[in-house]
């Protein structure tokens, strides 16, 4: 089986993950929090975690947590040759150039998404783009009250599918006097309730309406989707992986 620890453990993704790993098993979690297990799964400081992954003898991690920890654990598996699944969001363009020197030394795969619905929406949103070329776009993202990101890391990668193909400026939250360019896209983020994640690309024109959308309706798809990239990045040579990687494979 393959050995696990999740960065995270004591959030909601981390538990997802602890509770979806039945091919795998999780045997050390990362929280600063002062808490000694969660589902007997035993937690170590981040700032320990070089030291744990050998302890326990770890064969990838998996990371759902802050920008900062996963930097920390990221530098960690550097130290300790551990391979990392990488699924926090919000990462700045320093945080990413450090992930991306961390693949250097390890096999490294980051994904805003776990959930193959949203590879398919992906492939959709850049043949409808391409293919409806002058057609306004908006994208819409919806999240649980307690995410902190804003937007989604998925509607990010969403943009930049989109961009990819057209040259759209983003415009984040219309308000006020807010005329429309027809080279623009808004984006915009609602948070509400324990709403799992929902997106939406309209793409308007022509006396037509085009809506492509994803629901996720449980955790347990992204814990699951992050499971199966561990499973497939363990004894992979250093470099950088997605999740499409896994998913084509
Ligand atoms: N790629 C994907 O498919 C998905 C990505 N996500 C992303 O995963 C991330 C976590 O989401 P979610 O579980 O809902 O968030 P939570 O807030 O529920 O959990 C965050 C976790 O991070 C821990 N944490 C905080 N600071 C650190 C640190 N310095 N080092 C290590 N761990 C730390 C927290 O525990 P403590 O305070 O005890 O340290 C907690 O366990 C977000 O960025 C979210 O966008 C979410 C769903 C799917
Ligand atoms: O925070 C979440 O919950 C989610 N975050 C990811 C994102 O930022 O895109 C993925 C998913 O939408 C759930």
């Amino acid at each position: 089986m393959t050995r696990v620890a999740v960065n995270g453990v004591t959030g909601q993704m981390g538990g997802a993950v602890v509770e979806a790993a039945t091919d795998s098993e999780v045997v050390v979690g990362f929280a600063t929090s002062e808490t000694d297990a969660v589902d007997g799964v035993p937690i170590v400081d981040p700032a320990d975690a070089a030291e744990a992954l050998r302890e326990y003898d770890v064969d990838v991690v998996v990371d759902f947590a802050v920008p900062e920890g996963a930097l920390t654990v990221a530098e960690a598996c550097v130290e300790a040759g551990v391979p990392m699944v990488v699924g926090t969001t919000g990462f700045d363009d320093d945080g990413l150039a450090r992930l991306r020197n961390a693949s250097d030394e390890i096999p490294l795969l980051k994904a805003t998404n776990f959930s193959q619905g949203i590879q398919v929406l992906q492939r959709l949103v850049s043949e409808a783009v391409a293919t409806l070329d002058d057609y306004d776009l908006e994208l819409m993202e919806t999240h649980h009250n307690r995410k902190v990101d804003a937007p989604s890391g998925t509607a990010n990668s969403i943009l930049d599918v989109i961009q990819e193909e057209r040259d759209v400026e983003p415009v984040y939250g219309r308000e006020g006097h807010a005329p429309r360019d027809d080279d623009e896209i808004g984006v915009f983020a609602r948070r509400a309730g324990d709403i799992r994640g929902e997106h939406e690309l309209v793409l308007a024109g022509n006396d037509e309406v085009l809506s492509l959308s994803h629901r996720a309706e449980d955790r347990g798809v992204f814990a699951a989707g992050a499971l199966d990239a561990a499973t497939w990045l363990v004894g992979r040579d250093a470099g950088w992986y997605e999740f499409g990687d896994v998913v084509d494979a």
